[in-house]
């Protein structure tokens, strides 16, 4: 008897995870074999069973096929139940994030899902296409920083794909000095980091007088430095990425700014239903017309509300970057076109926030709501 019964999934071998599978990061969407796309949550190479092989060729009794048949169904995934999901609401909610395990957006991520598995990508569009092809529930990225500023890569992309925001995540990294076991901090020539660690870093760095080297992320770092034993050179990332890649902690907390946060977005192909029982937050983009006062009077459809913005981000749209226009007295002049990205703390279950966004579009180009999720006051 042919009974395929073990689903084995075969993205590399880099990470276990709970679930027993393993996972490797998540790259080269575009080229992924047809078969790596859940279709509810399940899906990868079928193999044979070993008990299967072993049987092959052999008569069986019907006992033998009974023990085999309970073996091969308890294997089976079960239908969930309303104690499954009330026992451990995030058990088996899988995150995409960009980096290597160790960084701080796999930090974020498991600030939102304690109990999550963490899908790591090269890049921020793999992180958005992983939850679009579902080899991922929810996608959590960077999006500001308080010192460095807005994450603009993050903000082209929530445009381009169609993943509603669902939930925000606020961290304040702590940034630790990492080097090979022996090595000690007077022995560094160059640290390797992800820019906002570096920058965020600068006094200690300074201190030590080391060259700095931009890399990717942070937990990328740790990994290059340990797997290639380099000993003249230090990382800044997360003690969790000590642990990870084998590194002895230096330095801890060196941070220039306690109060240093990054924000994160968490995104998902549904949205979410709009509750007013807590703060919720509004994100949306628009476009305007040109004309003397346009962007005033968007900001004053929530001003009017007594809507607090929390936000205003704009970038080119890059389809029509420039826009020319001819005029008979002052000659030809050339404008940049804008997307306007607002976050306003207000729900849409709230009639201000619906008129507010309706007395918006009277006047808007274009208008998206790119979610409308709860605030994160933890910190
Ligand atoms: O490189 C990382 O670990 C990231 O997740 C990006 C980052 C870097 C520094 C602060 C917050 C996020």
């Amino acid at each position: 008897m042919a009974l395929k019964s073990a689903a084995v999934f075969s993205w590399g071998d880099s990470r276990s995870n709970p679930s027993g599978f393993v996972f490797n990061r998540v790259k080269n969407l575009n080229t992924a074999p047809r078969n790596w796309v859940c279709v509810g949550g399940f899906s990868g190479h079928e193999t044979i069973s070993s008990a299967e092989n072993e049987n092959a060729g052999k008569s069986t009794t019907e006992t033998d096929v009974s023990r085999k048949l309970s073996r091969d169904l308890s294997s089976l995934p079960k239908p969930l139940s309303v104690a499954d999901l009330s026992a451990a609401p995030n058990d088996g909610v899988r995150i995409s994030f960009k980096g290597l395990p160790g960084s701080y957006s796999e930090e974020a991520a498991l600030k939102a899902y304690p109990k999550c598995e963490t899908v790591p990508c090269d890049e921020f569009e793999d992180a958005f296409k992983a939850v679009e092809l579902w080899l991922a529930d929810k996608a959590v990225l960077p999006i500001e920083n308080s010192s460095g500023g807005s994450i603009h890569r993050n903000y082209d992309l929530l445009l381009r794909h169609r993943l509603h925001i669902v939930g925000e995540v606020q961290l304040a990294p702590n940034f630790c000095l990492l080097a090979l076991p022996g090595v000690r901090a007077e022995q560094l020539k160059r640290v390797l980091s992800h820019p906002q660690a570096l920058a965020s870093s600068d006094v200690l760095l300074s201190k030590l007088g080391v060259a700095r080297e931009n890399v990717d992320d942070t937990a990328g770092a740790a990994q290059y430095v340990a797997s290639n034993g380099l000993r003249d050179a230090g990382v800044v990332a997360s003690a969790r990425a000590a642990e990870i890649y084998g590194l002895n902690i230096l330095a801890d907390r060196i941070q220039d700014d306690t109060d240093n946060v990054t924000r994160f977005l968490v995104l998902a192909r549904d949205p979410i239903i709009p509750r007013t029982d807590k703060s919720f937050k509004t994100s949306i983009v628009f476009t305007l017309d040109e004309g003397p006062g346009v962007l005033f009077k968007a900001l004053a459809v929530f001003a009017l509300r007594e809507i607090n913005l929390t936000k205003i981000e704009s970038r080119p749209q890059k389809k029509k970057p420039l826009r020319v226009v001819d005029d008979s007295n002052t000659g030809t002049a050339k404008y940049f076109d804008y997307l306007f990205y607002i976050d306003f703390e207000a729900s849409m279950a709230e009639p201000r926030a619906q008129n507010a966004l309706g007395h918006l579009q009277e006047f808007a180009t274009f208008l998206r709501v790119l979610g409308c999720y709860p605030m994160d006051t933890t910190l």
